[in-house]
């Protein structure tokens, strides 16, 4: 009989050779101790049947080990250098077929079996300088340098080539054209000539790769998890500094080790709940497991809700801070988006009612991505198109994470105060924030007053969007406010940086929920091996076949 210490091991390390035997396990158990469930009553449960660890993940002969992918990795068009990335069983064979030491080159049909046999055999990570030929005319396409990674040491754990070619488009498309030849038999060949390269001229298994599949060959190859393959996306996305830093800790594994940690100690509980189903408290295990595992699953609960509580921080560092401008029409709204973006991007005139949809622009404000809407102006309307326009800016209000409410400070003001019109009245709560535009058009008792009279909002700011007046302080506390509330600095990383993984998270915590709630232990460790799945989707440590296509698509090709 193992010991608990012992048992943890198993199952941590294996839980896939678990769940088979459980049934052998619950019959041994039935017939010594009292406890209520029965064999069928567990039989009918669903049961997980692709449960499995990183280290055991076993690939079946698959696309990837019978295909050679190509594509562009950098930009197209006209720059300094195009990448062209192969990556597959054939890379070396590519190597062999179309890469040409660079001096010895000649671009003369007659000298294609003479550069066969002087291709070259590339010493793994080093750089040569070297020219492209057409692997059928010999033709010379383009000079550059080429490198060539030995599988598993390069990113996708297969053998890599890499072309660095001039980058222009008929260059581009001639290399990857030549590579696309290099699948089909060659033609122009005579009999004879064809059996003397016969090796040589073997078609290939290549293929154009698609959306994020060298990334996905990483993860497949056991280079990244889910995470940091999506780390890899953000990171190429990031437009802020704030996105960057995430992005780079996240790639670098900080998330994955955060998850692992968190499955590890649900897998933990369950080594608890499993080894007191088979071996019975008090006989082989020790008194008061069943109450360390309750406790181990109510910390880990709290962790749980804590980073799901955490205001969308991840998130909103991740994807940007959902900002709305809102307010009466003709207040200013459109020209403040303009001032934020610095250019002319929403119209702006004296007619009231000008704006009718909402107009979105990602802005970098504070080091923060910020989704910035602007919206129609708040009014009853016969228009219908204002109409529907006033209920768009409404529901963006409401899905927002911040809302700016614009103000005309001679519309509001009273003189001993302001008044704000109902339709606006009813957005503004304790969070909107307040910009007081047009103080140029108002007197300084007015902007006393009206300040006095909205100083319980989270922020009040007075400006004159005409003449600029009060911009700069209001855009660099505005930064900041912001920044306090949602970046990261000397705060624990957010975990939950994108929707999938609050999916997985929430699913997690239910989980753990009805483990709290249930009685029975061959259900609760049923309901901690459901949480364990969730949690290890997020990194893919359990069968995520379905997920896969999700997180790739968003990737570019070439990546
Ligand atoms: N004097 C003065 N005029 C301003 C100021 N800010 C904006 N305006 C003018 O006010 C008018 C309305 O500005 P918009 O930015 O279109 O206002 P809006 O809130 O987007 O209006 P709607 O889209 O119609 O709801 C324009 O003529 C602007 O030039 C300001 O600070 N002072
Ligand atoms: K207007
Ligand atoms: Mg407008």
């Amino acid at each position: 009989m193992p010991s608990l210490s012992r048992y943890t091991k198993i199952i941590g390390h294996r839980p896939e050779l678990f769940a088979p035997t459980r049934h052998v396990a619950l019959r041994r158990q039935n017939h010594r101790t009292q406890s209520s469930y029965t064999v069928k009553h567990y039989l009918t449960r669903p049961v997980p049947r692709t449960v499995h660890c990183p280290d055991v993940r076993v690939l079946l002969p698959s696309d990837a080990q019978r295909r050679t992918i190509y594509a562009l990795a950098t930009p197209p068009g006209k720059g300094g250098v195009a990448v062209i990335r192969v990556s597959g069983p054939d890379a070396l064979g590519v190597y062999s077929r179309i890469v040409r030491p660079w001096r010895n080159t000649h671009s003369t049909v007659t000298n294609v079996k003479l550069l066969e046999g002087k291709c070259m055999s590339p010493e793994p990570r080093k750089m040569v300088r070297c020219a492209v030929i057409d692997p059928v005319s010999g033709e010379e396409l383009d000079d550059g340098l080429a490198v060539f990674f030995r599988g598993p040491q390069s990113f996708t754990t297969e053998d890599v080539l890499e072309l660095h070619m001039h980058s222009g488009r008929a260059v581009v498309s001639s290399v990857l054209n030549a590579l696309a030849r290099l699948s089909q038999a060659p033609p122009g060949f005579s009999s004879q000539a064809r059996s003397a390269v016969e090796s040589e001229t073997r078609p290939m298994m290549l293929r154009p790769a698609e959306r994020g599949e060298f990334t996905r060959r990483a993860f497949q190859g056991g280079r990244l998890d889910l995470t940091q393959a999506e780390a890899l996306r953000d990171l190429i996305d990031a437009d802020t500094e704030a996105q960057r830093r995430l992005a780079l800790r996240a790639a670098r594994g900080s998330t994955r080790e955060r998850f692992e940690k968190m499955r590890a100690e649900i897998i933990r509980a369950m080594a608890m709940i499993e080894a007191l189903i088979d071996f019975g408290e008090g006989e082989d295990i020790e008194e008061g497991v069943y109450d360390r595992a309750i406790e181990l699953v109510k910390q880990l609960h709290d962790t749980i809700s804590g980073h799901l509580k955490d205001s969308r921080r991840g998130e909103i560092l991740r994807s940007g801070l959902r900002l709305a401008i809102f307010g009466p029409p003709n207040a200013g709204k459109s020209s403040l988006l303009n001032f934020l973006a610095g250019r002319e991007a929403a119209i702006v005139t004296p007619v009231p009612g000008t704006t009718r949809d909402v107009l979105e622009l990602t802005l970098d404000i504070g080091g923060l991505a910020v989704v910035v809407a602007d919206t129609a102006g708040l009014r009853k309307t016969d228009d219908v198109v204002e109409r529907i326009g006033v209920e768009r800016a409404r529901e963006r209000v409401g899905d927002s994470d911040i809302s700016l409410c614009v103000l005309s400070l001679p519309e509001v003001a009273t003189g001993a105060g302001v008044r704000l019109p109902d339709q606006v009245k009813e957005l503004v709560g304790p969070s909107t924030y307040v910009l007081l535009n047009k103080i140029d058009l108002s007197v300084p008792e007015e902007i006393r007053a009206a300040k006095n009279a909205l100083s319980s909002c989270a922020g009040l700011w007075t400006v004159s969007l005409s003449t600029g007046e009060g911009l700069e302080d209001f855009l660099s506390s505005f930064g900041l406010l912001i920044n306090e509330r949602f970046a990261m600095d000397g705060r624990e990383e957010p975990l939950v940086t994108n929707a999938r993984h609050r999916t997985q998270l929430e699913a997690a915590r239910e989980f753990l929920d009805a483990f709290l709630a249930t009685e029975d232990v061959v259900v609760a460790a049923e309901e901690l091996r459901y949480a364990a799945n969730a949690v290890g989707k997020v990194t893919g440590a359990i069968d995520v076949e379905d997920v896969l296509d999700v997180v790739f698509e968003e990737f570019c090709i070439g990546k």
